[in-house]
């Protein structure tokens, strides 16, 4: 693959907070132009590789690129939809100001919309259909609603590619199919989607798959990637089916790699 259709390289990668190692030493590429899911159990470190890309946090040590340069930076092509931390609860905004606040990356805050502006917002409310949302507080909707339009607002900011947090989970079958197919056409546009799951049929279904378990323990095409051995290696299942041939056909893994050492870091 040459590097022009690479969105990411990552070598020898370690990301975290502060204290807190999230992924530890990784190497991976994801493709430009094509749909990656990243899957692992709870806490192994999805949404921050999707936080590294975006340049929302910087690596502790080693490297990653974005389409050859450094995550972030004021003219990203990355549009990031962060699901908690869009808007704080009790934010008074409606649904069009908050799908509309996917334009300011690039008209700044101050900014006016351009009329071409205003049609990409009206268009992203009518393809993720919330446009009879419109006047509605953020607040007053649903969680399924709510996520349909943090998905708009994706689509709203000018992109090459596109980050999505979890964007499925938790939806009605109408509105898990509306997202599925905005995740396919931006591909057949030339963009590329990257997107967090807990879904293995989805990631079975994505053209290329990162696994991870504190750090990525395959990136690749999903039959290379999610064979038994990695997704044992991931969950650490191997214990639980030993003579189960079918556990790992469940499309809905949800180990917890968190057990396996938060149990002194989160002392509820
Ligand atoms: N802002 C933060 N500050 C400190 N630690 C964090 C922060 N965000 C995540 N972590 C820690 O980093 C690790 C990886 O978290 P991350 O959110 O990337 O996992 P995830 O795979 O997306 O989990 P989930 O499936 O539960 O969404 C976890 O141990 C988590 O507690």
């Amino acid at each position: 693959m040459s590097n022009d259709e690479l969105l990411v390289e990552a070598s020898d990668v370690v990301l975290g907070y502060e204290r807190n190692i999230a992924v530890k030493a990784s190497s991976f590429t994801i493709p430009h132009r094509k749909v990656t899911t990243i899957i692992g159990p709870n806490g192994s470190g999805k949404s921050t590789i999707l936080n590294a890309i975006a340049g929302v946090i910087e690596p502790l040590s080693g490297e990653i690129s974005v389409f050859g340069r450094k995550p972030g930076g004021r003219h990203s092509e990355v549009a990031y939809v962060m699901q908690s931390l869009a808007f704080p609860e009790g934010t008074p905004i409606t649904v069009r100001e908050a799908i509309a606040m996917g334009l300011y990356p690039k008209l700044g805050w101050f900014g006016r919309p351009s009329a071409d502006d205003r049609a990409r917002v009206q268009r992203a409310m009518e393809r993720l259909r919330v446009t009879d949302l419109a006047h509605r507080h953020l607040d007053e909707l649903s969680g399924g609603q709510r996520q349909r339009v943090y998905v708009a607002q994706g689509m709203t900011q000018r992109h090459e590619a596109l980050l999505l947090d979890e964007p499925l989970t938790g939806l009605d079958i109408l509105s898990a199919r509306t997202i599925d197919e905005i995740i396919h056409s931006e591909r057949d546009r030339g963009h590329a989607v990257v997107l967090t799951t807990h879904d293995l049929d989805e990631a079975r279904a994505a053209d290329w798959v990162i696994l991870m378990s504190g750090h990525v323990v395959a990136a690749g095409p999903p039959a290379e990637v999610l064979t038994r051995r990695n997704l044992e290696t991931a969950y650490g299942l191997g214990s639980l089916h030993a003579s189960d041939g079918d556990f790992l056909d469940d499309p809905h893994i949800d180990g917890d790699h968190e057990h396996e050492h938060s149990r002194h870091q989160h002392p509820h």
